[in-house]
């Protein structure tokens, strides 16, 4: 589904990593390791067709990453940040913001599935809270069910529950969980500095090296 061969990058003039390659099939949840300072964040950033690369190429489902029209990339390939940003308004509002962009228009806002996944994420009454005063678990908890929501194939979660309490990240990964299985063509790329949660939510690992 979607591969990464030989991918080198560099910040300020040194190789943080090189020869990296990576293979991720439907159903596949790959934990990606390292120290702080590694590249986790960029690869994850390089594999959204967020960040650049210094080398190497990546593909979807066989196509080269810049043979893809980026905005139909990226509804495919999706970034969950650590720290993710909103705009202004509800709950409500930030999760049927992506639905006004042209490319998912054509599908409406699913409010019975986002009622669901805020239910089994312990939120019911979520939706009319203003995501200003959203604490950072909140926010995860709101970007990841808008992740869900828009349904991408390779879903690269970056700490995306590193802000929770240990009752909210185990009902994230049963969420998560029950996507992944809902899907025939849905995985996860997980950077996570908690070996306990890769060894939960992880089929195997890709460690990051520093060179
Ligand atoms: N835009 C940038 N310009 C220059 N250097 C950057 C940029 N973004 C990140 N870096 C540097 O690249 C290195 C890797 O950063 P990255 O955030 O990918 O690490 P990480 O493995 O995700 O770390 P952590 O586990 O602490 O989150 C760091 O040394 C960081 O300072």
């Amino acid at each position: 589904m979607l591969s990464a061969s030989d991918l080198r990058r560099a910040v300020g003039g040194r190789d943080l990593w090189q020869g990296l390659n990576l293979n991720v099939a439907a159903g596949d949840r790959v934990a990606v390791t390292g120290p702080s300072g590694s590249g986790k964040t960029l690869l994850l950033r390089a594999l959204a067709g967020l960040d650049p690369l210094e080398g190497g190429e990546v593909k979807l489902q066989g196509r080269s990453q810049s043979r893809w029209p980026m905005p139909e990339y990226r509804s495919k390939v999706m970034y969950l940040p650590q720290r993710p940003a909103f705009g202004q308004g509800t709950v409500l509002d930030e999760l049927k913001r992506p639905f006004c962009l042209k490319i998912h228009s054509s599908r409406a806002f699913p409010l019975d599935e986002a009622e669901r996944w805020l239910a089994a994420l312990n939120r019911p009454d979520f939706l009319n809270l203003s995501v200003t005063t959203l604490s950072g678990g909140e926010g995860q908890l709101l970007a990841l069910v808008r992740a869900l929501l828009l349904g991408p194939s390779v879903l690269l979660l970056d700490e995306a529950t590193a802000s929770l309490d240990p009752d909210a990240t185990r009902a994230a990964e049963a969420a998560l969980d029950q996507w992944c299985a809902a899907g025939p063509v849905r995985a996860l790329v997980w950077v996570s500095h908690d070996p306990a949660q890769r060894a939960r939510v992880a089929t195997r690992e890709l460690p990051v090296v520093l060179r």
